[in-house]
């Protein structure tokens, strides 16, 4: 994994036992699941707002694209952090699926 996440996912855990308006994460947490799941939502709207932006040509959008993408995956990750899931599951699951075609997935599941 890399050095980022292990990190960042070593403080979301334990954000989950610190007071709630000791941090961001904490105050997440103690808000609860339904709190993180919006921001998850507003976050993936942001994301797709500024790619549409960038997509259109606004060069200046590009990095707002990055920046909207990582308040993303980081409002993700303190989503499966609330849910006792470690990140490294998310890259296993991506390392088992890498190599296999999404067509030929998806054919293998009509078939079941
Ligand atoms: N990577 C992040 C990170 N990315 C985004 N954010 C925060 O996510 C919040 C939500 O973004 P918004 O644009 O919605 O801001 P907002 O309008 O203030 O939010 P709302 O009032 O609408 O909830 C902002 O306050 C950002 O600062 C982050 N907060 C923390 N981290 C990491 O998490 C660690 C622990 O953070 P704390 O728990 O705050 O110490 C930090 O050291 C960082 O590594």
């Amino acid at each position: 994994m890399s050095d980022i996440l292990q990190q960042l996912d070593a403080v979301l855990a334990q954000r989950r036992q610190a007071a709630p308006d000791s941090s961001y994460v904490a105050s997440l947490h103690h808000k609860g699941l339904n709190k993180i799941l919006e921001k998850v939502g507003e976050e993936a709207t942001e994301t797709i707002i500024a790619a549409k932006d960038a997509a259109d040509g606004v060069d200046t959008q590009r990095q707002a694209v990055v920046a909207e993408t990582a308040d993303l995956w980081f409002h993700s990750l303190v989503m499966l952090s609330h849910l006792g899931i470690e990140s490294q599951a998310v890259l296993d699951e991506l390392a088992r699926r890498f190599g296999i075609s999404g067509l030929d997935e998806k054919a293998a599941r009509s078939n079941e």
